[in-house]
């Protein structure tokens, strides 16, 4: 954080600091995932954002379209310097999935850095699905910028329906080249990040064809433009989709292929290949491991949604114990708007959230490596689960993020709808994620598919595996009795999704007896499925987070121990009165029970109101990377508002053209 000298900081800010009651580095670490995370992180933000502080002389959203591209491109060639010449030294490859980069790169790029998908999604294909020997041959040239890749798979007619794409990649033996054709309109690829303008090779999804077969979509690395002359080669049209949302300096593109060639070799085949002759060799054990990149990603994807929501968390906080408005009580001065329990009830659920997301998306991203690991031994019986868990917890966490960053801007008044605030364009950057990789509904529908057949098993006495190992007690099918303890309430949680689960399972074979087909069945159940896999989601969150606290708390004082737990049972019981209708129907709860529960909520937000500032403190986001008027460390909101505001181009001259081209002749009767 940028904390310039205390003499500079709102005295309100300041009193809110020395109110808090734990060690705030403590908080900082274990967010990290240890004390050597917050080292590396801030030895790369040390580096990157000397540079960062002068990257931009006109803001970036006073410029136009085409400039922010050109703005947004030069930006991204000083930061892969940067990357490639000192990040990299610090941490070796590590540092390309480091939470340091991912901070620094938000001190460069207000927006999207057009190079964001070759870092996150060109380069980990290249990894995940390629060969050694074609690692060897495209990592370096990636590594070094010598190539910019793009990610391809989404057509204009399907994103989704991933065995529906239309792109085709036939095989012809005499040259041993893969032709690719894009036959339609709605096969034409749309979507992919960079490719529009910027990247000159492109990650491409296809229906391979060979020996007359086709064999389902798999991925090709596809040179689309000369390296020297940046031109498209002929057979390849590439342009812009045009203005969206957000994402607008991303360069998001379309591409379209007639009869195209690339060579053999292109065929990324480290899970299946085309020999030379055209027979097609299946290695992979798992017919879904091509789709590995956007599992991967579903990963990474929750705490990008914490981060993200941390941001928004500590620009709304600061800002409400600056902010002082309305007079509750006659005679005494403004309350700072932070001391309002709605204020609170808006506020303290996001820092909650962005702990529970953050520590579920360290424990799942551990997960992830052990999948891995067993992978590559030959092993890939636990890719369901892992499937299953990405899925929801992707959809869950995006979704929840995007509506509580909404919630902060919202928290924020009038001047949260600044763009300077940056809570719009954090919000239109992150509500893109639910969408993006897998769209929400899509995905709970894949974690609820797993968890059907899980109640199944749990019906038939089967062991279970671990993340739904709760069905086997459920199988009982009795309400459980409800208990305000942290288990008590985690078991209700449980017990929620298990009952849903098991009325989609019973539905889905009521159904069937009478005749509907397996597919009507399952179509007609899909509501109560999407919420049956969301209260799975929420259960197995508030598991993880609270098992996760009090892990990495056992060894840390004993106020942050307090703190830690105050934040994670308040996640808990808010969900738990957000959900009370579910409660009165699967769990014992009575009326009684739930005006505990309000209080318990009240008495927490109280308990939780001094530390909220060194809260959002220790999420240790420097003002470079916040790029907040109202979030700043210092607190100087009104300078910040009005610094920002004489720099609007239309305050350039007192009197605008338009005045003397159209007002003044519209008065004056003459338009
Ligand atoms: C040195 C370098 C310096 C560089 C410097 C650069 C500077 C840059 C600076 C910027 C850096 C910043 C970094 C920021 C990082 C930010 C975060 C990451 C950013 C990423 C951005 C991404 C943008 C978006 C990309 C995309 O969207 S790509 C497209 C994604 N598309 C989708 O997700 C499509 C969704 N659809 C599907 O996944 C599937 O099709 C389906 C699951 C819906 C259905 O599939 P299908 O029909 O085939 O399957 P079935 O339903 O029939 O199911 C069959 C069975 O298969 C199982 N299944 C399905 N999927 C999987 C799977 N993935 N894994 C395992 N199993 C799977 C089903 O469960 C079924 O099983 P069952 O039959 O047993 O039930
Ligand atoms: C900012 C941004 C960046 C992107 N970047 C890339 C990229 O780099 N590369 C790339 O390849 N793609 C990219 N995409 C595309 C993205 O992956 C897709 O948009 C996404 O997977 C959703 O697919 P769709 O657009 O086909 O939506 P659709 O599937 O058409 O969804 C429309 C609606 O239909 C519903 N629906 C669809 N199927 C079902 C079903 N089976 N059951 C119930 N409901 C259903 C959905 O829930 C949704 O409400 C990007 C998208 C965005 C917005």
């Amino acid at each position: 954080m940028t904390k310039g000298t205390q003499a500079d900081v709102n005295p309100d800010l300041k009193k809110e600091r020395l109110k808090c009651n734990f060690n705030i580095q403590e908080v900082t670490f274990i967010i990290d995932g240890g004390k050597d995370k917050t080292l590396q992180r801030k030895k790369i933000e040390d580096v990157a954002l000397n540079i960062a502080a002068s990257i931009d002389e006109v803001p970036e959203e006073c410029l136009n379209l085409k400039e922010r591209y050109d703005n947004a491109v030069r930006k991204s060639c000083v930061y892969s310097n940067i990357v490639k010449n000192e990040l990299l030294e610090i941490t070796g490859l590590e540092a390309l999935g480091s939470p340091g980069l991912r901070r620094t790169a938000d001190a460069f790029f207000k927006d999207v850095s057009p190079f964001m998908l070759h870092l996150g999604m060109f380069v980990p294909t290249i990894i995940g699905q390629c060969t050694p020997e074609q690692q060897a041959h495209w990592l370096p040239k990636a590594l070094e910028m010598q190539i910019i890749g793009a990610y391809a798979q989404t057509e204009l007619g399907h994103g989704t329906f991933i065995r529906g794409l239309e792109t085709t990649a036939t095989y012809d033996p005499a040259t041993e080249e893969f032709v690719l054709h894009s036959p339609t309109l709605t096969s034409t690829k749309w979507w992919a990040g960079g490719l529009g303008n910027t990247a000159n090779h492109c990650i491409v999804v296809a229906q391979l064809y060979t020996k007359g077969q086709c064999h389902g979509t798999h991925p090709f690395i596809v040179p689309i433009r000369d390296l020297d002359t940046h031109e498209p080669f002929p057979g390849v049209k590439v342009g812009d989709v045009g203005i969206r949302m957000g994402f607008n300096t991303a360069d998001n593109g379309f591409l379209r292929f007639n009869q195209y060639r690339i060579p053999r070799e292109n065929m990324m085949m480290k899970n299946a290949k085309v020999m030379k002759d055209g027979t097609y060799v299946k290695v992979a054990r798992h017919e879904k491991l091509t789709y590995g990149t956007m599992v991967f990603v579903r990963v990474t994807l929750v705490m990008e949604a914490a981060f993200n929501l941390a941001k928004a968390a500590t620009i709304a906080v600061r800002y409400s114990a600056v902010r002082r408005q309305s007079q509750p009580k006659p005679g005494e001065p403004e309350p700072q708007i932070l001391d309002y329990p709605t204020q609170q009830h808006k506020l303290f659920i996001c820092i909650a959230t962005a702990h529970a997301l953050q520590l579920t998306g360290l424990w799942l991203w551990r997960t992830f490596e052990a999948v891995l690991a067993d992978m590559r031994k030959g092993d890939t019986d636990s890719l369901p689960e892992l499937h299953a868990l990405s899925s929801c917890l992707k959809a869950v966490s995006t979704s929840d993020s995007a509506a509580l960053i909404e919630q902060c801007r919202f928290a924020c008044g009038g001047h949260g709808y600044m763009l300077s605030s940056n809570l719009p364009l954090l919000y239109s950057f992150v509500t893109a994620t639910r969408t993006y990789e897998g769209d929400y509904t899509v995905l709970l529908l894949q974690t609820a598919r797993f968890l059907v057949k899980a109640w199944e098993q749990a019906e038939s006495g089967k062991v279970l595996t671990p993340t739904v190992a709760y069905l086997a007690c459920a199988a009982a099918k009795e309400k459980v009795v409800w208990s305000d303890s942290v288990d008590g309430m985690i078991r209700s949680f449980q017990a929620v999704a298990a009952g849903k689960i098991a009325a989609c399972a019973e539905n889905i074979k009521r159904l069937t007896k009478t005749g509907t087909s397996l597919e009507d069945a399952w179509q007609l159940s899909t509501v109560r499925l999407v919420a049956a896999s969301e209260a799975h989601c929420r259960a197995m969150i508030c598991q993880a987070y609270w098992h996760e606290v009090t892990r990495l708390t056992a060894s840390c004082s004993a106020s942050v121990k307090i703190v830690m737990e105050q934040l994670a049972t308040l996640y808990l019981v808010y969900w738990a009165l957000e959900t009370t209708g579910d409660l009165l129907r699967y769990s014992t709860i009575c009326e009684s029970e739930l005006n505990k529960l309000q209080l318990k909520y009240e008495e927490l937000l109280a308990l939780i109101r001094p530390n909220a500032v060194g809260l959002v403190d220790a999420f240790d986001f420097r003002d470079e990377i916040l790029h907040s008027t109202l979030g700043a460390y210092d607190g100087r909101v009104y300078e910040r508002l009005m610094e920002e505001a004489l720099k609007s181009p239309l305050n350039e001259t007192s009197v605008q053209s338009s005045f003397h081209k159209y007002i003044r002749p519209l008065a004056k009767g003459k338009l």
